[in-house]
């Protein structure tokens, strides 16, 4: 969910509630309301998974904890971060009995090499991202993504502008999770755009 607004992204949440598994708060949406907005998505959706991406690129324990403090069920660190920030997150994870991702994003030359080193950290799975501003790009795809993925042979997840064309693909090539951002937030009914990539991701 990158909206900005606390109540923008608790009326998306409800809108999509019934076709996602997991809730994944944006770092703008963070950045814009804080931690709160992390306790005030996991108030109103106790069922699912709150993914919260913090992005963290130093005080990895200390920032991890605060989001598993405030009801987060996952957390980003960098994948690009000093290896001891990646640990430190992971420490967090496993004081609250969480989830810590590695996100990739930034990550581009040799990816397949730094997927590997902090796979050993102890994450639970690496996020195989192009961020927005990589996907305005002219000749973006999300190839190089899912062909990373399946060369690092590590449990990850993909992000990068994924739609209901692209889904298929990335279940395909064995992504444990797909994070669905612009396809939902920007249709005109973010309800039925859900539905419609969970059928073609089931
Ligand atoms: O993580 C994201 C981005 O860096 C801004 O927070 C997006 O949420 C992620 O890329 C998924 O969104 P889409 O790429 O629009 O599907």
């Amino acid at each position: 969910m990158d909206v900005v607004k606390l109540d923008q992204a608790l009326t998306l949440a409800r809108q999509v509630a019934d076709s996602v598994d997991i809730l994944e708060l944006g770092t703008p949406l963070i950045k814009s309301e804080g931690l709160r907005a992390i306790t005030a998505i996991k108030a109103a959706h106790p069922d699912k998974l709150v993914f919260a991406d913090l992005k963290t690129a130093d005080a990895g324990e200390l920032e991890a904890g605060l989001a598993f403090e405030a009801g987060a069920d996952l957390v980003t660190v960098m994948g690009a971060a000093d290896d001891d920030t990646v640990r430190g997150a992971v420490a967090a994870g496993r004081k609250y009995g969480k989830d810590v991702v590695a996100d990739m994003i930034t990550v581009v030359d040799d990816r397949v090499s730094r997927i590997l080193e902090v796979s050993k950290f102890g994450v639970s799975f690496v996020e195989i991202h192009a961020g927005l501003d990589e996907q305005a790009r002219p000749g973006y795809t999300i190839q190089a993504l899912l062909d990373d993925g399946q060369k690092a042979g590590v449990p990850f997840s993909i992000a990068g502008g994924i739609t209901v064309e692209t889904i298929g693909s990335v279940r395909a090539a064995g992504a444990r999770v797909a994070v669905a951002g612009g396809a939902i937030y920007n249709a005109k009914d973010p309800a039925a755009a859900a539905k419609a990539l969970k059928s073609r991701a089931s």
